[in-house]
């Protein structure tokens, strides 16, 4: 019988296959927090997915940073645009911490479409405040790539003017403010696009830091701890 080589780590079917599986995550977290199941449904899934976690945890460790170092040479085009970094928490197709955005460039600001969902919600029938704070912050991401400088969050500020409505499109603009020394002013503002409503405004400090800085600590970066079963098994 001929055995079939799996494709490498880095192949565009295992991307593929990643950024599905991505999507299921993240839509099962919101059927799990959004709708009722059974304790025969829940205890069935439970061992799915503690089976395909125990699977998973002796390969090999993953590096997510040649996309990293990719993303750092795109020039993102006009209108709506993708970008590489698969795994990155909110704007990462394969994150199961995505917000399944889409994102697209207006001159030099950067505009991500959202419909936050079940998992989102913090208090009664609107979103937590984290999430609102996190979607701000790597949108503001973008901006560093539209004006190519590598730079940390140093300050992040998230005024909430209203509950941030869930199952409902907004739109998360953002924008280069000024710059002092290292220090880059980033700032936008969320707004739900049936209404026009203002949601929230956000303010930014980004640290320039020299691009050499990610490539150090990269290398320097130790790799995940060995873990035979889940961390809160
Ligand atoms: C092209 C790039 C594309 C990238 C795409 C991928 C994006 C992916 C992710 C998407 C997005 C997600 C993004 C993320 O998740 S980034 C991850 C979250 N942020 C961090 O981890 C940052 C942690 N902090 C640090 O590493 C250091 O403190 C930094 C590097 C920030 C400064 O330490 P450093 O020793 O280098 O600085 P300095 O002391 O010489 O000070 C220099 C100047 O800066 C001023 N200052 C210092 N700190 C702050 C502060 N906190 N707020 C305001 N200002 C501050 C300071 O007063 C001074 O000003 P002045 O006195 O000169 O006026």
């Amino acid at each position: 019988m001929t055995e079939t080589a799996d494709p490498p780590p880095s192949s565009d079917d295992v991307r593929e296959s990643r950024q599905r599986a991505g999507r299921a995550i993240r839509d099962l977290s919101h059927a799990f927090i959004g709708r009722h199941a059974s304790v025969e449904q829940i205890d069935r899934l439970s061992e799915v997915l503690e089976g395909i976690t125990a699977e998973l945890w002796p390969q090999d460790h993953r590096s997510r940073f040649d996309a990293f170092d990719r993303e750092r040479d795109i020039d993102y085009p006009q209108g709506r645009f993708t970008h590489d970094f698969d795994d990155r928490p909110v704007s990462g197709t394969a994150s199961p911490y995505g917000l399944d955005l889409e994102l697209h460039r207006v001159g030099d600001e950067i505009e991500a479409l959202v419909t936050l969902r079940s998992a989102h919600e913090g208090a009664p029938g609107r979103s937590h405040g984290g999430v609102v704070a996190a979607l701000f912050d790597d949108v503001f991401g973008f901006v560093l790539g539209v004006i190519k400088q590598s730079a940390f969050t140093g300050e992040l500020t998230i005024r909430y003017h209203a509950a941030t409505p869930l199952f409902s499109e907004l739109a998360c603009r953002v924008r280069f403010d000024h710059q002092d020394g290292r220090k880059i002013y980033l700032v936008g503002e969320l707004t739900e696009r049936s209404s026009g409503n203002l949601i929230a405004t956000a303010k930014a400090t980004f640290i320039a830091v020299d691009p050499e800085m990610f490539a150090r600590l990269t290398a320097e970066r130790p790799p995940p701890p060995d873990e035979s079963s889940s961390p809160t098994a």
